[in-house]
């Protein structure tokens, strides 16, 4: 009988009988009756228990359910802005948490930089090597003849091949020991280029797994002996391996590299605008190279750090007199290796979106909610994963098999149609929507027009492709975007940095002894500067509060700490600020009246009162006959000021030259013709 059983085993498959698993599964071949049937026996209590397993698991997904907890799964292409979308919900919600964060990021922003910069010194080597250079430039095109570099271009290339080792440097420090798990230590491919010739040479860009403890592995090498003031993160500014050291050796040649107007018009050529790269900071050269410099909110959610994997946090949610809820958040990577989802059922042009790993698929089961984000400003993009591919062209998709997708038939859907401002700056800039996307036609290349129609686009593929009906909920999202007031108060904190940078507040009579006058010193450059004696501190908490007081001023401003009021922001149009002209220092007029003009008025007490009571020296000094008399009289030149000035804070960076605006990004014809093949089921508008 045994026989018999092995032989009809061996008659379905010869192969099995070399299955390991098979062999191990297989009754012993002299099993008898009782021992079979204690084998029985076994396996049904086994399968008793792993029943019972399924049960309690099944309880506890019930059970969260039952105790509120709100599951919001993020979705969305690569550079979509899930991550920053996820980093605003630490932000606003567990604020602490996200800011002790700042030492990591910190490295990651210098690490942005570094890649900024890679990719000019790369464009320099394409415009070198001139005949792929004549091969790559399309003919047609009336920007493409390219710029003669100078001996002094090439001079600077050398000059900044140090960023390597910063790089690197970096790297360790955020890698944890011997480990493998930054995808590349290789930059970003320019995925806004045309150039199929680019894509083969696309190195992969910096990112890390979500399982990588990289913020602790950071944490742990910095040594605790000198710390900011700033909310307990650790920051060894005088680490003599600290990767900064070289950035600020390299800042002037950086800025000179990216302020140079042949180097704008070879960007220009090779279509490269740099400012639509996710952790773009040229613009802020000076603070971000800057050696004391420290992440402000703003600049973590613009800091760029591809997700891999998923990866999920926790907050608790407290509105109004409501239950407190707890949710979490999950951050998927948007890259297509990741999503794990296929498209190929879709009629629009075929792409190829294959799984190689199922990664978003089992988090679709139990979700509350999904945030979906489309970064529409992305018209005239192509993919990194594959250039051919026009990125709107890859969200339409994404999202047409997100809504159609069964298992998210009962879940609700809320669009983020992002990158919003990007998309408005581009379309200023002369860049025609309508030539990417053929079927807008010759309607108004505005905002307005653009949006309202992507979002139809967007409410007609929900609607047909939805198994069951839904309602469309959307909003037009700048995730990375501070509100107006705190951008002005930013202007402020950034001059106010600049000018601690530059000297124009100065400790004089400097001195460690008992009872020693130190005098601070505003505007030592301007006509009157603004002398105060700090007598009644301390020589050490002299030292302490002029360090501590002007560095939360310049740094804390500049997070969301600190908020104007929004009626005396709108005050603060009809009676503008006072002009801080750049073309000379910061004097002491605007500097001893303009942080009180801003946060003062505030009329509830909150941390940015706090941050101006620390901003006024009380008791330090300001009881002096003298220095209160030069005041007034400084306020009273204010006054006269203000009359002539102009409303707005102009800022240094203002008298960069900007890039010539109005070049599209791509072939426009290669792009037109990608677009063209999305079939929209209906244009009506
Ligand atoms: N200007 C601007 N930049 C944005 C906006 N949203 C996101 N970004 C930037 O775009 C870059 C990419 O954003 P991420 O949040 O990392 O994108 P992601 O969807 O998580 O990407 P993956 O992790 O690759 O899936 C970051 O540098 C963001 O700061 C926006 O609304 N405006
Ligand atoms: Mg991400």
């Amino acid at each position: 009988m045994v026989l018999q059983v092995k032989g009809r085993r061996q008659s379905i498959s010869r192969g099995q009988d070399d299955d390991p698993l098979t062999k191990a599964m297989a009754p012993p071949p002299n099993e008898t009756e009782a021992e079979r049937e204690e084998r029985l026996a076994a396996e049904r209590e086994a399968q008793k228990r792993s029943d019972a397993i399924d049960e309690e698991l099944n309880r506890q997904r019930i059970n969260d359910k039952k105790t509120k907890c709100v599951r919001v799964l993020l979705l969305g292409q690569s550079e979509s802005g899930k991550s920053t979308t996820l980093k605003n919900f630490q932000l606003f919600h567990s604020p602490k948490a996200f800011r002790t964060e700042r030492a990591s990021w910190r490295a990651i922003v210098q690490l942005n930089v570094v890649r900024s910069i890679k990719l000019i010194l790369d464009a320099i080597t394409e415009a070198q090597t001139s005949s792929s250079h004549s091969a790559i430039i399309p003919t047609s095109d009336s920007v493409s003849s390219p710029p003669s570099l100078t001996p002094e271009h090439l001079r600077l290339k050398m000059r900044l091949s140090p960023l390597q080792q910063v790089e690197e440097l970096l790297l360790r420090k955020l890698t944890p020991a011997g480990s493998a798990e930054f995808e590349a230590t290789q930059l970003s491919p320019l995925t806004n280029l045309p150039y199929s010739a680019r894509a083969g040479n696309a190195a992969t860009e910096l990112a890390l797994n979500s399982t990588t403890p990289w913020k602790a592995a950071f944490n742990k090498l910095i040594a605790s002996t000198t710390r900011t003031s700033l909310e307990s993160q650790d920051i060894d500014f005088d680490d003599p391996k600290d990767p900064g050291l070289i950035l600020n050796a390299c800042k002037d040649d950086i800025n000179a590299l990216w302020t140079d107007p042949t180097i704008r018009q070879l960007l220009e050529v090779q279509k490269i605008r740099l400012q639509d790269f996710g952790g773009f900071f040229l613009d802020q050269l000076e603070r971000v190279t800057s050696l004391k410099y420290v992440p402000t909110d703003d600049d973590i959610l613009r800091a760029r750090l591809k997700t891999i994997g998923v990866s999920e946090h926790r907050f608790t949610l407290k509105a109004g007199n409501m239950m407190s809820h707890d949710w979490r958040v999950f951050d998927v990577g948007g890259a297509r290796s990741f999503r794990g989802m296929t498209c190929s059922h879709l009629h629009v042009h075929q792409t190829n979106n294959n799984a190689t790993s199922a990664a978003w698929v089992p988090y679709f089961d139990n979700m509350d909610a999904i945030i979906f984000l489309a970064p529409i400003s992305c018209f005239d993009q192509v993919l990194a994963e594959d250039p051919n591919v026009n990125r709107l062209e890859d969200s339409i998709l994404l999202w047409k098999s997100v809504v159609s997708n069964p298992l998210l038939k009962s879940t609700d859907i809320v669009l983020f149609l992002n990158k919003v401002d990007i998309l408005k700056e581009k379309l200023k800039s002369g860049v025609s929507f309508g030539h990417y996307v053929v079927s807008y036609g010759n309607r108004p290349n505005d905002f307005e027009s653009t949006s309202k129609y992507l979002s139809k686009k967007f409410a007609g593929i929900l609607k047909q492709s939805s198994p069951l009906s839904r309602t469309f909920y959307y909003h037009l999202t700048t995730v990375t975007g501070s509100k107006s007031s705190d951008k002005l108060l930013e202007a402020f904190a950034e001059k106010l940095a600049e000018t601690l940078l530059q000297g124009e507040v100065h400790v004089g009579d400097w001195s460690t002894e008992e009872g020693a006058k130190i005098k601070l010193t505003f505007g030592p450059s301007s006509k009157k500067p603004l002398h105060v004696p700090l007598i009644e501190l301390t020589s050490a908490e002299a030292a302490s509060h002029a360090t501590d007081v002007f560095l939360d001023i310049a740094l804390q401003a500049q997070s969301r700490k600190c908020r104007l009021h929004p009626d005396q922001f709108a005050t603060s149009h009809v009676s503008p600020p006072p002009r801080i002209d750049t073309a000379r220092p910061l004097t002491t007029s605007t500097l001893s009246t303009t942080a009180p003009r801003l946060v003062a008025p505030l009329p509830h007490r909150d941390s940015a009162t706090d941050v101006d009571r620390k901003a006024e020296p009380s008791g330090s000094g300001f009881d002096d006959q003298k220095a209160q008399d030069e005041i007034k009289a400084l306020k009273a030149e204010l006054e006269k000021q203000k009359q002539q000035a102009i409303p707005s804070i102009s800022r240094k960076s203002t008298a960069v030259p900007k890039p010539p605006k109005g070049a599209s990004l791509a072939n426009p014809n290669k792009k037109a013709r990608k677009y063209q093949a999305i079939e929209f089921e209906s244009d009506d508008e």
